[in-house]
């Protein structure tokens, strides 16, 4: 509603007085009232009377503290402005207010002092301006709240998180309590996007935030951070050890099935611990360290709780640490191969197996770690590509020292098969160094075959398509399924060198090989013994009919310089 203003060549002819005078009583957006200094009401505008009201005669006279909430007046608000109004001379009037009735407004306003006629002393009173702003308070209100809130599930959002949880980590230092924050994420969410589309898997999450909202007290703050995570946050915690409690009770409440349409979704989730002020009392560093804790839970197989502890941090420092030293080795070069001599009967070097080794801390590691790492942080395409080409090139060389009828062996491993860009590389690699698929031999581990095979992917298939040999690794170690040797396009095995431990003397373990020998020639596959460290061990796998050896009887792993002057001696 607009306030009718004098036109301008009327207001120049008014005395000043008689345009206040105007103002005071046309005004209707606004409340002006005047005040004795004892804070009683003087005098009364009709904006006052629209918007508080109350006619003239039932408020003059009054306090003004009636016009405050009652809350304000307890806490001595109306006396507080009028003191500021005098100290300052002027105090802002933005706040609640009580219509006649009770109802509330939301006021925007101003306090001023009126000094007395001689200018000195005590004031004369003092003048309030406020108008009701209550749509765009409610407006501004919602505004805010939205941005605290996660749409989806109605739960506090990630910024209401991080400013609640530096209150919450405050209240329990003050009041030397103890806070539990739990890190709630739900396990293999992505299947049930996956299977049952998005708009099922937003239901669930909506469903799953009422079930944690059930389980927690009023005064527990649970927000949505993201995707499938959640938070809990319990202040007055008796003991570090009811997060377990809690964190069990929330397991449970989720391990009920959801019904979603005509679905009955189960589901688990993994939760980590921290607690303030034992583990942190910092809010990123408690929330770094549920985080941790929450790792764990998935690494430890999900579906499982787990607190924060030093030993959590140890090891997440250890890995930085790896995370760093397998960059600088990637970014360097400083990684290196050695090979290892393949004989046949005759004592003839027929391949060597390229071998990965790196300095440092993750050269202690078994290999299986540092490829493990490499493929966590998304280097494990480059890392197989360099000792790819690095082996290829020692083949060539090799080759063209004259050495002849040898193959190099690689090791892979499932997920270096199932990057899109492995094929190309290793015909790219072929191409630049002159070789054939034939001169090379793929090992791979029978869970990794297993693994592909179950992935549905073809890459097996199209690697012995190209004439690659294709051998599986630690033959015995892994799940010895024999349909599998059946069924994957393999031309060799090695035969893992825990067979041969207590072969010749131990019966059993001898009939054990000799039946692997047996089956192998049945599915014409050739067998590799690893691991012969006897010529005693030799001497019984050629009478059970293998004739490819490998192990300290024959030779260690050997650097590329030893290699070479390994089968240069060969060759004389
Ligand atoms: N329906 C739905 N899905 C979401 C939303 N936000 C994120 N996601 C999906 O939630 C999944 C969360 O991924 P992760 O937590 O890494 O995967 P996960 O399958 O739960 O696996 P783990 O946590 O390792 O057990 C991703 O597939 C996201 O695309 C959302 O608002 N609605």
């Amino acid at each position: 509603m607009t306030t009718p203003l004098l036109p301008s060549v009327m207001a120049s002819c008014l005395t000043s007085e008689q345009l206040l005078r105007h103002l005071y009583l046309n005004l209707r957006d606004y409340a002006i009232l005047t005040v004795d200094p004892q804070g009683l009401i003087t005098s009364w505008n009709l904006g006052a009377e629209l918007i508080f009201g109350y006619a003239p005669d039932d408020i003059i006279g009054q306090h003004v503290a009636c016009l405050f909430t009652r809350e304000d007046r307890d806490q001595g608000v109306p006396w507080q402005e009028l003191r500021s109004a005098r100290e300052w001379h002027r105090a802002a009037d933005y706040r609640w207010h009580v219509r006649r009735g009770g109802a509330l407004f939301w006021a925007d306003g101003v306090t001023t002092v009126m000094p007395d006629a001689d200018g000195g002393g005590e004031p004369a009173g003092y003048l309030k301006i406020l108008r009701d702003v209550t749509t765009s308070k409610r407006a501004q209100d919602e505004i805010r709240r939205l941005a605290t809130i996660d749409v989806l599930t109605g739960l506090a959002n990630r910024a209401a998180f991080d400013a609640r949880r530096a209150e919450l980590i405050s209240f329990a230092e003050r009041g030397n309590q103890l806070l539990l924050l739990l890190l709630i994420d739900l396990d293999r969410f992505k299947q049930v996007n996956d299977e049952l589309g998005h708009q099922a898997g937003d239901l669930l999450l909506q469903l799953v935030a009422q079930r944690m909202r059930s389980v927690c007290r009023e005064s527990d703050f649970v927000a949505r951070l993201g995707g499938d995570e959640f938070a809990l946050m319990h202040l007055h915690a008796p003991s570090p050890a009811s997060g377990g409690v809690l964190a069990e009770k929330l397991l449970a409440e989720l391990a009920r099935p959801f019904q979603i349409a005509d679905h009955a979704v189960q589901i688990s989730a993994s939760i980590g611990i921290a607690v303030c002020p034992l583990d942190a009392n910092l809010p990123e560093s408690l929330l770094r360290k549920a985080d941790l804790a929450l790792y764990h839970a998935k690494q430890s197989g999900r579906n499982c709780y787990h607190f924060y502890t030093a030993e959590l941090d140890r090891i997440a420092h250890r890995k930085n640490a790896d995370h760093t030293e397998m960059r600088q080795l990637m970014h360097g070069h400083r990684c290196a191969l050695a090979y290892q001599p393949i004989v046949d009967a005759n004592s003839n070097t027929i391949a060597m197996e390229a071998l990965l080794r790196l300095p440092g801390h993750l050269g202690q590691q078994p290999v299986e770690y540092a490829v493990g790492l490499a493929a966590e942080m998304g280097l494990l395409p480059q890392l197989g590509c360099w000792v790819t080409r690095q082996a290829f090139a020692q083949l060539r060389q090799w080759m063209d020292q004259g050495v002849h009828d040898l193959r190099v062996c690689v090791n892979t491993c499932a997920k270096e098969l199932l990057d899109d860009s492995y094929l190309d590389q290793l015909d790219s690699a072929l191409a630049e160094y002159g070789l054939r698929a034939g001169d090379i031999e793929i090992e791979l581990t029978e869970r990794d075959a297993i693994a592909l095979e179950q992935n549905g992917s073809k890459i097996v298939d199209q690697l012995h398509a190209r004439g690659f040999r294709l051998s599986l690794d630690d033959f015995g170690t892994g799940y010895s399924s024999l349909s599998y040797l059946r069924t994957l396009p393999v031309t060799t095995i090695k035969l893992d060198k825990s067979f041969l431990r207590d072969v010749p003397d131990n019966a059993d373990a001898n009939a054990v090989v000799r039946t692997v020998i047996l089956l192998a020639s049945e599915l014409r596959l050739s067998v590799i013994a690893e691991g012969v460290e006897s010529t005693a061990q030799a001497d019984f796998l050629s009478d059970a009919g293998c004739g490819v050896f490998q192990g300290f009887l024959y030779a260690r792993p050997l650097s590329a310089a030893d290699a070479t002057a390994w089968l240069q001696q060969r060759a004389v």
